[in-house]
């Protein structure tokens, strides 16, 4: 390790961080700030693979409903609790809308961390009989996020060993933090048609999108996948894609490691420094596909001034086309003008982009 796949692309490493130390640390950093993409070897206890397999069930269960159910809980509606919570229909949602046409050929359900109170937002069956399970995993993958981010800090030499994790402790107030369930119908005609159904190939060339090209928005996202659901793309320096396998050491590794990516927010509050890597999925295969994300944000109110460290502070020239490239993503003027952003005010502008609320 680190080796490179047979494009010579430097393959992204799965880290092992049970026994957490300084080196590890560096190993985190390092792949954060070069892929923005990291694989976390599963302890078996943090999220135990049991309840992730469970997870998988429910998701399968829930989206196997008729579409006039699923749609009582529509994303934003009162029903479903409010913004950014519930279900996405098929093509519901672009997360290139400048690139695609049509909205994603896929289905969607957001569900949000318990707050103020301790329940869930309201949930339609399967999910509300598992609110345990839910709410279970859901601060489990909190917990393993907060680790990451605490080894972030260390490596960053963050004086405040709690900087990150006092910044994204959900007990302490709203934040953008968001679970989603994802459902990728097999639609033999995007697979064989580039989507348009007419049987010419007329798109033949054109490869065919599952989830359009973006960059996640918050710190970091877990990512969850079944072994033989491939189809998960990122944007290497060179322009071309790369597919990022479900388990890239099927050898030695029973249970698939959790693919860490670093999102936007953390990429804009590190002075460029970690990376938020475009990442898209393709049909390869056609074959129906699940996953599981966890975005996770720190709490709204907390001010995205760059984080205290000298080595962020030392970055801020070699950043600063980064840096540009997120305050565009923003819609924000590319040098700035001092103004300091909250996680609110983030969030806001990149969810305005792409569902126009
Ligand atoms: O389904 C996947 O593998 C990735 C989904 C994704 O990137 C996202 O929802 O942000
Ligand atoms: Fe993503």
């Amino acid at each position: 390790m680190p080796h490179s796949d047979e494009h010579g692309h430097t393959a992204i490493p799965v880290i092992e961080i049970s026994k957490p130390s300084d080196e590890v640390a560096q190993q985190v950093l390092h792949a954060a700030s070069t892929h923005g993409f990291l694989y976390i070897k599963n302890d078996g206890v943090t999220i135990p693979p049991k309840d992730i397999a469970d997870m998988f069930k429910l998701s399968k269960e829930f989206f196997a409903a008729p579409k006039e159910q699923k749609a009582e809980y529509a994303i934003h509606s009162k029903k479903a609790g409010g913004i950014n919570r519930g279900w996405v229909s098929m093509q519901g949602e672009s997360l290139d809308p400048e690139g695609q046409k049509q909205g994603d050929p896929k289905e969607a359900f957001n569900i949000a961390p318990p707050y103020p109170t301790t329940t869930l937002q309201p949930l339609p069956s399967p999910f509300q009989e598992s609110s345990p399970l839910i709410s279970r995993f859901q601060s489990s993958c909190h917990t393993l996020c907060t680790s990451i981010l605490a080894l972030l800090g260390t490596a960053l030499h963050i004086p405040d060993p709690a900087y990150f994790s006092t910044r994204h402790n959900q007990s302490r107030g709203p934040s953008g933090t968001i679970f989603r369930m994802l459902y990728y119908p097999k639609t033999c005609a995007q697979g064989e048609d580039g989507g348009d159904g007419d049987g010419d190939g007329d798109e033949e060339t054109t490869t065919r999108i599952r989830a359009g090209a973006h960059s996640d928005y918050g710190s970091v996202t877990l990512l969850f996948r079944l072994p033989g659901q491939p189809g998960l793309e990122l944007l290497t320096k060179g322009g071309g894609w790369m597919s990022v396998p479900v388990n890239p050491d099927e050898e030695h590794l029973v249970d698939p490691p959790i693919l860490v990516n670093i999102g936007d927010l953390l990429c804009y509050w590190t002075n460029g420094m970690l990376k938020s890597t475009v990442h898209r999925v393709t049909f390869s295969g056609g074959e129906e596909r699940y996953s599981m994300a966890y975005f996770c944000h720190p709490l709204d109110e907390v001010e995205l001034s760059a984080v205290p460290s000298r080595i962020i502070e030392g970055f801020r020239e070699e950043g600063a086309e980064e840096l540009r490239v997120q305050r565009r993503r923003l819609g924000l003027s590319e040098d700035g003008d001092g103004e300091v952003l909250t996680a609110r005010g983030h969030l806001d502008r990149r969810l305005k982009v792409t569902y126009g609320i």
